[in-house]
């Protein structure tokens, strides 16, 4: 079983459970709920912010504990200051150590775009993510077959969110370009032996219609990786471990941006 399997296998049994728990209707009745997103085209087009989406990323399976030690807040908000256009929260608990209530928090602190990183597999995922204060949600091609991405990508754009959809190769890139989704993202990590290779991000990018967002996602270490994939096209860049690593990623954040 790869550890995407395990991944999958885990989340089943972890979305029928908070069905069990909470209701959908009593997600809709959140105040979140009925807030309106943040718009991931306008924050990454707009001239003002550098296209960075910054993650927050407590723990890996491809690295274990990342960073036991920092807060939601204080992160994501020296994210907001080095003018990122988005941010990433990893809400899988087993996983990645991360919460809803990280999603929450992270909400409170910020005024862009949010995205609940998830393996998101069932609408339910979906109201939640918009419950706990998300803008954007992800689906990943891997996990998913086309009409799955179709569905929930409609699913979640009738709620008003903005949908990233990731994909890793060439093959999941055809099968899965529908006008419900607003950004693609090359993940440039295979998300079952945990490599990594900027080649992903630059063999996919000239195949990605305009008309989508195009992010380069993972392994971005060096301000000259932003320059080399803007050169090839890229308006958005997904770094997590990069800055979660160091003893304060929101000072870490602000020195790379420096350097752009
Ligand atoms: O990061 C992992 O080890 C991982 C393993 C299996 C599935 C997903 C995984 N990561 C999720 C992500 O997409 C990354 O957190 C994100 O792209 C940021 O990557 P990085 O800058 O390398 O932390």
């Amino acid at each position: 079983m790869t550890i995407l399997d395990k991944i999958i296998t885990k989340k089943r049994l972890e979305v029928e459970q908070a069905k069990a728990l909470v209701a959908v209707a009593d997600l809709e009745s959140t105040p979140l709920f009925e807030r309106a997103c943040f718009s991931l085209s306008d924050s990454v087009r707009n001239q003002g912010k550098n296209g960075i989406i910054a993650e927050f990323k407590r723990a890996s399976p491809s690295k274990g504990i990342i960073n036991n030690h920092s807060s939601v807040a204080e992160v994501v908000t020296g994210y907001q200051e080095a003018g990122v256009s988005a941010v990433s929260v990893l809400t899988d608990p087993d996983f990645f150590k991360g919460s809803l209530a990280d999603l929450v928090a992270a909400r409170e602190a910020l005024q862009i775009p949010l995205l609940r990183k998830e393996f998101i597999i069932d609408e339910y995922q979906i109201v939640e993510a918009k419950a706990h204060g998300a803008d954007i949600i992800l689906l990943i091609a891997a996990v998913l077959d086309p009409a799955e991405v179709k569905a929930l990508s409609e699913f979640a754009k009738s709620l008003g969110l903005n949908v990233l959809l990731e994909v890793h190769n060439q093959e999941e890139l055809g099968c899965s370009m529908v006008d419900s989704v607003d950004a693609i993202g090359v993940n440039n990590r295979n998300l079952n032996d945990f490599k990594v290779s900027l080649d992903h991000s630059l063999e996919l990018v000239d195949l990605i219609p305009s008309r989508f967002i195009k992010v380069s996602e993972s392994g971005i270490s060096d301000p000259n990786t932003i320059r080399q994939l803007r050169n090839a096209g890229f308006q958005g860049f997904l770094i997590g471990e990069n800055f979660m690593k160091t003893t304060a990623p929101s000072k870490a954040i602000k020195e790379f941006v420096s350097q752009l």
